[in-house]
């Protein structure tokens, strides 16, 4: 079942001269993890500003083609174009590179009760959704902690729990650990696994982490220059390693070294882990 359809979507900001997107079409399956690589400038952020509809309805510009989103639990369709943006944020709810700037709250309870109470809901379903929010996330016991003493890390997972408290059937996280150390990395990509794997979400996510993408992702785009330039599973992406060098996408090491490997005949797949690099050098 389709959750986004994006169809024909150019985009350029105001005042830009060159469009940021360029006849951008593809689909978003339930459940499905959708990472996104792409150099940068190549329109990643901005294609996720279109999925809940911040593009064009807050940030303005010239507009053709069309996002429609669907409501899983309805089965009712929504053109971004005429719906709301607060609207589009219970279905696609939307975290942003640096943490910092969507974390205004005294407490990590109340930041995460903050969507809640826009939402209308009552006390007793805003508290089950705050207690089941900081489980998932891993704050259980920081209720009381004010959000600038948290660790990167942790304020991630924070701004990743107050999105997921409003229950939305669709998570964009756009470059989620690119403020973060490699141990606030591994906490946030350890919480997008177990969203996929315990909570079935579906996740659109950018990284530049490549090797995640390329071992959890069902699906990848590669952008440049505004347009999806490949589209497919990550074991048919790895296998353009040319275009993706071109474009300056880092990969993981134990692909550069099996795909050299597997190019001079010596191995005949593709590593994307060290493991598994170490295991087609054992069968040799
Ligand atoms: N607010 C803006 N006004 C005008 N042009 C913009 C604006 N934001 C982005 N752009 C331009 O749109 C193009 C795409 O930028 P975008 O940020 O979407 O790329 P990106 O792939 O997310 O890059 P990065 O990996 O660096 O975040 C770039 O040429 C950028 O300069």
């Amino acid at each position: 079942m389709k959750v986004i359809t994006v169809e024909d979507l150019s985009f350029r900001y105001r005042r830009a001269v060159n469009y940021s997107l360029r006849d951008v079409s593809f689909e978003v399956k339930k459940g499905e993890l959708l990472g996104i690589l792409g150099p940068s400038g190549s329109g990643k952020s901005t294609l996720c500003l279109t999925f809940n509809g911040i593009i064009p309805h807050s940030i303005k510009g010239d507009f053709s083609g069309d996002v429609i989103v669907r409501d899983p639990k309805t089965g009712e369709e929504y053109n971004t174009k005429e719906t709301p943006v607060a609207k589009l944020s219970t279905i696609v709810g939307l975290v942003l590179q640096n943490p910092e700037s969507q974390l205004f709250n005294m407490t990590v309870e109340d930041e995460i009760a903050f969507g809640l109470e826009n939402l209308g809901l009552d006390r007793n379903e805003i508290m089950r959704r705050i207690m089941w929010a900081l489980e998932v996330s891993g704050l259980e016991g920081l209720e009381k902690e004010f959000p600038p003493n948290l660790s990167g890390g942790q304020k991630q997972r924070l701004a990743i729990a107050a999105i997921l408290a409003m229950k939305p059937e669709v998570l964009v996280l756009d470059e989620p650990t690119s403020q973060l150390d490699p141990v606030g990395r591994e906490e946030v990509l350890g919480l997008i696994s177990l969203l996929r794997k315990e909570h079935g979400i579906t996740v659109i996510l950018v990284e530049h982490h490549t090797g995640y993408i390329l071992r959890f992702a069902d699906r990848v785009i590669v952008m440049d220059g505004g347009r999806i330039i490949l589209e497919g599973k990550p074991g048919e992406i790895v296998e353009e390693v040319e275009v993706l060098r071109r474009l300056g996408v880092k990969l993981p090491p134990s692909l550069e070294i099996s795909h050299e490997l597997k190019r001079r005949g010596l191995i005949k797949r593709l590593a994307f882990t060290e493991e598994d690099l170490l295991s087609e050098i054992k069968s040799l």
